[in-house]
């Protein structure tokens, strides 16, 4: 009995498997053949079947996105996506997730799963979902996908425009929602340092806008419609062929602004500032390392120009390095040290702003601030070189008003005229109106006497400067009066001189006049009064 129930069980395990044994070796022979006579027919004929194609943008798998610094890296192409999705999601779709961006405190909104936006590209739609990756090894999780799908006929509108624009524009967002920073050069730079080691940076958190900063409003309005032009001109500067780049030169006396209007050009822009402070850096080639490390969307500052090194003489006296020339010291060569020491020239810098480097990737503004424009070579200052050319100038009334608004929250005051009249005379910059301006107590913004206080200010100024005019005026009399007294005594002097010499002549003439009674006794007489030659 035992035995027939064995027999029974073999026989019909023997009968399954060779059945799924043949199944599989058909399913074998029909996929060869599959794939060596309908597969390329099939993939012609599958555009008429379904005519949409799709794009998976995938996130980098976690496991391979410790950086050197340990932190998680998404990919970058997933998060450019996601960036330029988040404003089309948030307003379109229905079930969403909101992660915090990698930087700031803004969040990023995506799809979840199975949530399907729709994109408008000149005039074609782009239909975007979010989707698990399709899992392609057992070991590692499935990640998060962002899936595009599109008609077959716009294949080469997006590979060649939709898909660069999204990560532009994708690139865009993630910028404009990270804080902005300011940059500063490390002083030990090396050729092969990379840009964490050449610039360390802070978050820029500065409230200065063009609507704080004090200054003549057609001025200011005429620079914001600049700054405009310019970020929106990228294509024409692609068209004539320069590099997309603009540079200011920002001037005048010490407390006019112009720090504030370099914070003011990078908050309405939203760019970073990457403040270069040329008295670190010994050779060209270390500014042109720190150049090559900044990135696009930012403003390159150089302040105070005139102080930072020896950049006024002419191109052609700048020191050649060692050997060539006699005085090493002068040359900038530390002989104890065996190493050039400041060989930075103004051709250096000259080929910094627009030599061939200028040109990598992205926009940028060069700005120059200067106390003393008449110091700086006309090389480094001309047009093309500098494009604008801002004075900074002492506060006048429309500036003060800006500033009684920020510091006092007032628009008019009856003290308004006082000072208005005041400013038309005196010459104070708007550093020194903003300090009287502050209220001593904090708490309380008494408009009242703190206009009184700039007032008092004023008066004093005023007055001092009347003194001084006075003084000098007094100065100048008593000068003007001792130069006269001196011409006068010089004068006098002459005609004493001339007088005497009258006399002396018509002395002499009587002595010639009585000699000619003696010509007689063998002595002869020139007709010359100046000379008597006497023959013996
Ligand atoms: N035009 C302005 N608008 C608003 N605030 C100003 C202006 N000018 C000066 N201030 C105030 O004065 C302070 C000093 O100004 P800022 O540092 O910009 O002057 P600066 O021209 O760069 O001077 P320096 O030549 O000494 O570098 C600023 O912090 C700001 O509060
Ligand atoms: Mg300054």
């Amino acid at each position: 009995m035992m035995g027939a129930v064995l027999d029974h069980l073999r026989s019909s395990a023997w009968y399954y498997l060779t059945a799924v044994l043949a199944t599989c070796a058909r399913i074998g022979v029909v996929r060869t053949y599959f794939n060596q006579y309908l597969r390329r027919p099939v993939r012609r004929l599958l555009p008429f079947l379904d005519p949409f194609v799709t794009i998976d943008i995938a996130a980098k798998p976690e496991e391979y996105s410790f950086s050197y610094q340990g932190k998680v890296k998404s990919s970058d192409a997933y998060a450019e996506v996601l960036a330029y999705l988040s404003a089309v999601c948030s307003r379109e779709a229905r079930e969403l997730r909101a992660e915090g961006a990698g930087e700031g405190h803004g969040f990023v909104l995506s799809l979840r799963e199975g949530q399907v936006v729709a994109d408008d590209f000149k005039g074609v739609t782009m239909s975007w979902s979010a989707v698990a990756e399709e899992k392609t090894t057992t070991w590692r999780a499935s990640g998060r996908c962002c899936r595009l799908t599109f008609h077959e006929r716009h294949r080469r509108l997006v590979v060649d425009e939709y898909l660069p624009h999204v990560r532009r524009a994708g690139q865009e967002v993630m910028f404009g929602n990270r804080p902005r920073r300011l940059y500063s050069n490390k002083k030990e730079l090396s050729y092969h340092s990379r840009r964490d080691e050449v610039w360390s940076y802070i978050d820029f958190d500065h409230p200065t806008t063009f609507d704080t900063l004090a200054m003549d409003p057609a001025k200011k309005q005429m620079i914001k419609d600049d700054l405009d032009d310019f970020s929106n001109s990228r294509d024409y500067y692609r068209r004539i062929g320069k590099a997309w780049k603009r540079g200011y030169l920002l001037h005048g006396p010490p407390g006019t602004g112009k720090s504030t209007m370099i914070a003011a050009m990078a908050n309405y822009l939203k760019y970073d500032i990457y403040d270069i402070e040329l008295t670190t850096l010994e050779t060209n080639s270390d500014l042109r390392k720190l150049f090559i490390e900044t990135t696009g969307k930012s403003i390159i500052v150089i302040e105070d120009i005139d102080c930072s090194l020896d950049l006024t003489g002419s191109r052609a006296t700048m020191l050649p390095p060692p050997p060539f020339h006699d005085d090493a010291a002068e040359a900038g060569y530390d002989k104890s040290r065996g190493k050039r020491l400041n060989i930075l020239t103004l051709s250096g810098l000259l080929n910094f702003i627009d030599g061939l480097w200028s040109a990598h990737s992205g926009e940028r503004i060069i700005v120059f601030t200067t106390n003393h424009l008449d110091k700086l070579d006309p090389a480094l200052i001309r047009r093309g070189r500098m494009d604008m050319h801002i004075e900074m100038s002492y506060c006048g009334f429309e500036a003060f008003k800006t500033l009684a608004n920020n510091y006092l929250e007032v628009e008019a005051h009856p003290l308004f005229g006082a000072v208005e009249e005041l400013l038309r005379a005196v010459e104070m910059t708007p550093a020194d109106v903003a300090e009287c301006l502050m209220p001593s107590k904090r708490s309380a913004r008494d408009a009242d006497a703190c206009l009184a206080r700039l007032i008092d200010q004023l008066k004093e100024r005023k007055a001092a400067e009347e003194d001084k005019e006075s003084k000098t005026a007094d100065e100048d009399d008593e000068q003007n009066a001792a130069k006269e007294e001196e011409e006068d005594k010089r004068e006098t002097e002459k005609v004493a001189s001339k007088s005497k010499s009258k006399k002396e002549k018509s002395e002499a003439c009587q002595v010639v006049t009585n000699g000619a009674h003696t010509g007689a006794s063998g002595v002869s007489v020139s007709s010359s009064t100046d000379s008597l030659l006497i023959d013996s």
